[in-house]
């Protein structure tokens, strides 16, 4: 493999990410080099990478990738990006967008491989999942675990049965704050997506995402009085149809309990019989 650029140096000429903007640069070369790995079985012809930075995680998915999209918020990022790759911006590898990635236009790319900006990282991952593109992202670790945690596990929640109704996700490695410049407060997580239509048939999305969601905001309390007391979330006007719909065992679990597919369950009785407004 040709040399790749060094992190470090990239951040001199660039300038220092401040942290303030959520710029917290991968400086650790091993962890730089292994991310595209990650994303080997997908199909890299056109990457998008959002929050580039200056620059170093961009060299390498050029490196694998006939096309790179870039997003970047930061303008002085975004101009030093097109400078620093300027043969690539000429010859059609690399496109610089700048702009929020929560808003601009997304290219018709075939995987995405991103070090997510922190503070929006749920945001464009939810302006992603429903893409139904494979991705390899950087979130922080708990957020990370959060995402990829099964019924079983002390992570499980809403994120879990949100993000899992569009993929499977792994978290492939964990990345020391050490990994980049400057350091954020805690750790980070890769998490691989692999696009799948979920295990259970859903027929409104719309409505069984919100009832997830107003389940979850009752998470210890039992399926009963969750579906009673979340009415208002998840826009049933007679929820007490549905509980008495749903076998008594299930009326008795607490909905950190639930397998997504329990969900979709219970979502399918409440579409039927709550009368969902
Ligand atoms: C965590 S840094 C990652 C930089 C680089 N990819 C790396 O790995 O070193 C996140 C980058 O996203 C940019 N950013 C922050 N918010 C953004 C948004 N809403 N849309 C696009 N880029 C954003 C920041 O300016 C920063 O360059």
């Amino acid at each position: 493999m040709t040399e790749r650029r060094d992190p470090d140096a990239l951040i001199r000429r660039a300038g220092r990410g401040n942290p303030d903007f959520d710029q917290h640069f991968l400086v650790d070369d091993r962890v730089l080099d292994r991310i595209p790995t990650y994303a080997e079985s997908f199909d890299r012809s056109h990457v998008l990478e959002i929050g580039a930075g200056p620059g170093a995680l961009t060299d390498r998915l050029l490196a694998v990738a006939e096309r790179v999209t870039v997003v970047e918020r930061d303008p002085d990022f975004a101009s030093f990006l097109r400078e620093e790759f300027a043969d690539a911006v000429a010859d059609g590898a690399l496109t610089v967008v700048e702009g929020d990635a929560l808003e601009v236009a997304l290219p018709d790319y075939t995987c995405s491989v991103s070090n997510l900006p922190y503070s929006a990282s749920s945001e464009i991952a939810f302006r992603l999942l429903p893409e139904s593109k494979p991705a390899v992202l950087m979130f922080q670790r708990e957020f990370a675990e959060r995402m990829a945690a099964s019924v079983d596990d002390d992570a499980y929640g809403r994120l879990s049965v949100t993000a899992q109704h569009y993929a499977d996700i792994e978290v492939v490695e964990t990345v020391p704050k050490e990994a980049f410049d400057p350091q954020p407060r805690v750790a980070s997580a890769l998490v691989r997506v692999t696009p799948r239509d979920p295990a259970y048939e859903v027929e409104d999305e719309a409505f069984f995402l919100d009832f997830v969601k107003a389940l979850f905001t009752q998470r210890r309390k039992n399926v009963r009085n969750a579906i009673r007391n979340t009415a208002h979330i998840s826009h049933l006007g007679d929820p007490e149809a549905v509980v008495e719909a749903v076998d008594e065992d299930l009326l008795r679990k607490r909905p950190g309990n639930l397998a997504p597919e329990t969900f979709a369950e219970l979502a399918a009785l409440a579409a039927a019989h709550g009368e969902p407004m």
